[in-house]
C-alpha cells in the first residue's frame, strides 16, 4: 500500500523563552531563575501533512514561523510540544543551515555528508560533482565563516542536493543565490520533482511558489491559516498583503503589536483543554482522552529544561565531585575525612613518593 503521508506534525508548539543575558539562559538550564522569564511562542498547534511527491509551500509574513516549522520537521529544534513524523532523510538547504563557520568548505562538505550517513567512499564519490556545482572557486579552502551569504547558500545547497535525501526543505535558499546560480537550483529541484520526491519549500517569492508548489501552507503568526492548493492559498494570501498595505503606518503597527502579543499570550493549557473537548465530541465513549491528548502533546518530547530530579541529582554530583577534589588536595584518605571533616582544610605536610628514601 502507497504511504499516506511522508511528513505529519500534529500540535506542534515552540515557546521561546527571552533571555536578556546568557548567564540567564544557564541558570534558566538549572531552574534557577527567581523571576519569570518573558517567552513567546513562535508556532500556536499547527498540524499538517505533505504527502510523498508533493512539493509543499510554507508562505507568510516575516516572523511568522516558516523557519521553526521547517527547522522542527528537518530535527534540528525540538518542539516544545506536539509529535512529528518523518519518514525518510531530510536534508534543509537554508543559507547557511547546518555548516560549521570554522570549517573550511571541503571540510563542510565531509562532515554534512557523513552526518547524513554516507561513508567517506561514497563522498569521495560524489566530491567534484558537490564542489563544481557549488562553483566557488578556492573559497573551498577557506573557514566557511569568510563567505557570503551567496556563497553559504551555493555550497549548502550543493550538498544537500548531492547527499541524495528522500525529502528536500528549502528555506529561502533561492533568494541570494545570482541568475545562473538560481537556474541551476530550479533545473535541481526539477529533477527532484521528477523523481518524486518531497519537498518543502520556503519562500517569499509568490512566483517561485506558484511555479513549484502543488499545495501551499500558510503561516500566519505562528498559526496554520491556511492549507489548501496553490492558487487558492496564495490568492488569499495576497489579498492579505493588499489589506495590509492599505493600512496606515499607526494600523500596520497595532496590527503587528496586537499579533505578536497574541503570541505572548498564548496559553498551552488552554490549548489542551481545547484538544480535549475536541476529542471528547469525537469520542464521547472513550474515558482515556484527557491522557491521550497530554500523551500527544508531551509524550514524544524531549524537556529542554532539566526537571527537579535532575537539579537534585546534578547537584549530589557537583558537591561529590567537589568534597572527592578537596579529598585528593589535601592528601587525607576517604575515610580519614568522613571520620575527621575539619582534616580536608589541613593539607598532610610531607607526601611519601614512591623510591624516596625513609
Ligand atoms: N532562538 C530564538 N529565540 C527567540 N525567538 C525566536 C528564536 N528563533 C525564532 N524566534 C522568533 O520566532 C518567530 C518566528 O521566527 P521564524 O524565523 O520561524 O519566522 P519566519 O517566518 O521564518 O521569518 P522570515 O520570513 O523572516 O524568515 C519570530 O518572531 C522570531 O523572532
Amino acid at each position: 500500500m502507497a504511504e499516506e503521508y511522508k511528513i505529519q506534525v500534529k500540535n506542534i508548539t515552540k515557546q521561546y523563552e527571552l533571555f536578556k543575558t546568557q548567564s540567564e539562559k544557564l541558570r534558566s538550564f538549572f531552574a534557577l531563575n527567581r523571576k519569570p522569564i518573558p517567552h513567546f511562542w513562535s508556532l500556536m498547534g499547527v498540524s499538517l501533512t505533505v504527502k510523498p511527491g508533493e512539493t509543499l509551500g510554507l508562505i507568510g509574513v516575516n516572523g511568522s514561523g516558516k523557519s521553526t516549522l521547517s527547522n522542527i520537521i528537518s530535527g534540528i529544534i525540538p518542539p516544545t510540544t506536539g509529535t512529528v513524523d518523518v519518514k525518510g532523510d531530510t536534508s534543509i538547504i537554508a543559507i547557511g543551515a547546518g555548516l560549521r563557520g570554522n570549517l573550511t568548505g571541503l571540510e563542510n562538505i565531509r562532515l554534512k555528508a557523513l552526518m547524513q550517513g554516507l561513508t567517506n567512499q561514497e563522498i569521495d564519490n560524489l566530491m567534484d560533482d558537490i564542489v563544481s556545482f557549488a562553483d566557488i572557486g578556492d573559497f573551498l579552502y577557506q573557514p566557511v565563516k569568510s563567505y557570503s551569504s551567496g556563497m553559504k547558500s551555493r555550497l549548502g545547497f550543493s550538498i544537500a542536493v548531492h547527499v541524495n535525501p528522500d525529502i528536500l526543505i528549502i528555506d529561502e535558499a533561492l533568494s541570494v543565490g545570482d541568475d545562473t546560480f538560481y537556474q541551476k537550483c530550479l533545473d535541481k529541484i526539477n529533477e527532484f520533482k521528477a523523481e518524486k520526491k518531497t519537498i518543502i519549500f520556503v519562500s517569499h517569492s509568490l512566483k517561485q511558489i506558484e511555479l513549484m508548489c502543488d499545495r501551499v501552507a500558510w503561516i500566519h503568526y505562528g498559526t496554520l491559516r491556511q492549507l489548501g492548493d496553490t492558487d487558492e492559498v496564495v490568492s488569499e494570501y495576497r489579498q492579505f498583503t493588499k489589506w495590509f498595505k492599505g493600512l496606515s503606518k499607526k494600523e500596520k503597527k497595532q496590527f503587528q503589536l496586537k499579533m505578536k502579543q497574541d503570541q505572548k499570550d498564548f496559553d498551552i493549557d488552554a490549548f489542551q483543554n481545547e484538544l480535549i473537548e475536541e476529542k471528547q465530541k469525537a469520542e464521547p465513549n472513550n474515558p482515556r482522552v484527557a491522557s491521550e491528548v497530554k500523551h500527544q502533546l508531551y509524550g514524544s518530547v524531549i524537556s529542554e529544561k532539566m526537571s527537579g530530579g535532575n537539579v537534585l541529582l546534578t547537584w549530589a554530583v557537583l558537591l561529590v565531585g567537589l568534597f572527592l577534589a578537596g579529598v585528593n588536595v589535601s592528601g587525607h584518605s576517604v575515610s580519614e575525612v568522613i571520620q575527621h571533616p575539619s582534616s580536608i582544610v589541613k593539607p598532610v605536610k610531607h607526601l611519601d613518593l614512591p623510591g624516596e628514601n625513609k
